[in-house]
């Protein structure tokens, strides 16, 4: 594999707690290319979440660490973007104004207001949502605000994409739509992305890796697997795609044999566990 763009080594997360605290993750060593496109996958509740807020700075790692571009990472920054599964549109900014935020931010020192506004309107193209600039949040469907969201992040130029569940809010018909633009656009951008994700055809269909963490408490990374499938990809034509198949019963197979998790039918019938499944892998 070629040089890491973005790597994690020896990453241990141990949340304050009882009894010596919560170990969340435990030894993650992960090395991303540039312009790689993984995924995270595991059950709920491993730490998925956990590993893309250390990358993003938002917290900090028991010991280990995160390096981007040979600098460490020790906080929040702009090369790290992210959109989370439930949009963070400000509620009082139009369309437009909500990227304009994140590119002034960004931008205000280097680029002038007319190329600022090119920006900002050349990346809600990008996501198909120049039609509705003007329009609140509140005045868009749930699709829409998850495009206005990437937009934003992609409008940073961020070094690394960081997807925490992106499309997890988002009906069928309107996520497979929005897989497919993210797709086209990491192909002509070529960002490289980290994407948490529960769904395995969505792990497929869009990663180069997928990345499969084991149960908790102390998770780790159990399995990476290539995706070697040719781009662009077809959803429709995947469907009956050998390797496309394997891959899904590669990671099928660990998630639900390897480490298989028995969750409590109903709280009633849960009994004495406790509300996180109980782990039996
Ligand atoms: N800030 C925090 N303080 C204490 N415990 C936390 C914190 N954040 C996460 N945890 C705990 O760490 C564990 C992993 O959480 P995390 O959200 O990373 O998992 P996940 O795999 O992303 O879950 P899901 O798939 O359900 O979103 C959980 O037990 C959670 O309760």
């Amino acid at each position: 594999m070629s040089k890491a763009y973005l790597s994690l080594s020896r990453v241990d997360m141990t949340f304050p707690g009882p009894n010596g605290g919560n170990p969340v993750l435990k030894g993650i060593d992960l090395a991303v290319r540039r312009g790689e496109y993984i995924s995270l996958i595991g059950h709920s509740g491993c730490g998925k979440s956990t590993v893309l807020n250390i990358v993003a700075g938002l917290l900090k790692a028991t010991s280990g660490g995160v390096l981007l571009d040979n600098r460490e990472v020790d906080a929040p920054g702009p090369d790290r973007a992210v959109v989370f599964q439930n949009h963070s549109l400000l509620p009082w900014l139009t369309v437009y104004q909500n990227v304009e935020i994140a590119v002034d931010k960004i931008f205000r020192e280097t680029r002038t207001p007319a190329e600022r506004r090119d920006w900002i309107l050349h990346n809600l193209a990008m996501v198909n949502m120049s039609h509705a600039l003007d329009r609140l949040p509140s005045q868009i469907s749930g699709g829409m605000k998850q495009r206005v969201g990437i937009a934003r992040a992609l409008a940073m130029e961020p070094k690394v994409l960081l997807l925490d569940e992106p499309f997890g809010a988002l009906d069928a018909l309107t996520r497979a739509h929005l897989q497919d633009e993210v797709i086209r656009i990491q192909s002509e951008l070529g960002n490289t992305v980290m994407m948490i994700t529960h769904d395995v055809d969505e792990a497929v269909l869009m990663s180069d890796r997928v990345v499969m963490m084991t149960n908790g408490p102390a998770a780790t990374v159990g399995q990476i697997m290539d995706v070697p499938l040719e781009r662009p990809r077809n959803r429709i034509d995947l469907a009956e795609d050998k390797v496309y198949n394997h891959c899904r019963q590669e990671i099928l197979s660990f998630l639900y044999e390897k480490q298989r998790k028995v969750e409590p039918i109903s709280p009633r019938a849960a009994g004495s566990f406790s509300k996180k499944e109980k782990a039996v892998a």
